[in-house]
């Protein structure tokens, strides 16, 4: 058996600022994906997954027995292919910024949910809420309290502009330009983060007035500046915008940047060469790069590798 492919995400901006209603943007990213999968010969990665699923089974009968209005499964199904070694196939690496959760909340909505809402059907606004909700409550098993935009994506396979918190949509992204010069960027830091710790340094900040006063007038400005300049296709703004949001994430979200690419992230900065910016809530995973010229970035960051996300 093997079920269909769900795919990883990218939040190309927003992180933080959504959790207090600024806009973002997030994209399918085709390049990893997962299914549930059954196999005769499991390897001890599929033990460990089904073991996984085994445990988040067990949560989604608690969470339909206490909120059977918002969503139910066909359980017995559910533990049935689990106690059989159901897991999920992934190469989504986990803990990246890219929605390992999330597509694997995706499959597990779509193969059990019932009455759930399809993806082939008219998707409403209140129909989006509906299942950002479900998702959000689903994949707070994962990482205590969850936007549920990560699952969302994934199940739907398109991009997703969030234009506050109750207000989201399904958006186009302007064509990819395969040869293009200018490109978005992975950049990987080797170190696996959790979001968790980092929502909790962030709130923790937001105590502080001149934190807050910043969020407001820079880095939410900023934010959605960026958003509004890639959906418009204005490039020239966008870089503009990003090097302005690369500059504040680097003087206010030091702890979400890992020691050992502070330098780099500067010298972008001050080269111009490519910006980078925080890829979800930061602490390790991927950081996300813009560049103006693919080549220049790539010989200026030579001693990494560039997993090209976007191009034009
Ligand atoms: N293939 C898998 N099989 C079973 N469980 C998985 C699988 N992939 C991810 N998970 C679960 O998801 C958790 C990781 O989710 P977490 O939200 O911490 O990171 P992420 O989704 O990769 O990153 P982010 O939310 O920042 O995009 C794992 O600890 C595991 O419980
Ligand atoms: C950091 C955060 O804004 C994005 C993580 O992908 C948390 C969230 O909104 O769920």
């Amino acid at each position: 058996m093997k079920g269909p492919l769900f795919y990883s995400k990218i939040l190309l901006f927003g992180e933080y600022g959504i959790i207090r209603d600024s806009k973002g943007l997030s994209i399918p990213y085709n390049f990893y994906n997962g299914a549930l999968k059954r196999d005769e010969d499991p390897s001890a990665e599929a033990i460990a997954s089904n073991a996984s699923l085994k445990r988040f089974a067990a949560y989604l009968e608690t969470l339909q027995s206490e909120q059977s209005d918002l969503v139910t499964f066909d359980i017995e199904a559910l533990k049935n292919d689990v106690e059989t070694g159901m897991y999920f196939d992934s190469s989504i690496p986990q803990g990246y910024g890219v929605g390992s959760s999330g597509a694997l909340v995706a499959a597990i909505y779509d193969k059990y949910a019932q009455d759930k809402i399809t993806v082939l059907e008219n998707l409403t606004r209140e129909k989006l809420l509906q299942l950002k909700n479900i998702f959000s409550q689903m994949e707070s098993f994962f990482h205590g309290k969850s936007s549920g935009l990560d699952p969302l994506n994934s199940y739907l396979s398109i991009p997703i502009l969030i234009n506050s918190k109750d207000n989201i949509e399904a958006t186009g992204i302007p064509n990819q330009i395969l040869d293009g010069k200018g490109a978005v960027f992975l950049l990987d830091s080797g170190i696996v983060g959790e979001t968790a710790p980092m929502v909790t340094i962030f709130m923790e900040n937001l105590k502080d007035k001149g934190f807050r006063s910043m969020l407001k007038n820079q880095f939410v400005k900023y934010t959605d500046a960026c958003v509004e300049n890639f959906l418009g296709g204005d490039m020239k703004s966008l870089f503009m915008n990003t090097k302005k949001l690369s500059k504040v994430v680097l003087n206010n979200f030091k702890p979400m940047i890992p020691e050992q690419f502070h330098a780099i992230w500067q010298k972008g900065i001050d080269t111009n060469d490519y910006y980078l910016k925080l890829c979800g809530s930061g602490g390790g995973g991927y950081i996300l790069g813009f560049t103006e010229d693919l080549e220049r970035a790539k010989a200026s960051l030579k001693d990494y590798k560039l997993e090209v996300v976007y191009q034009f």
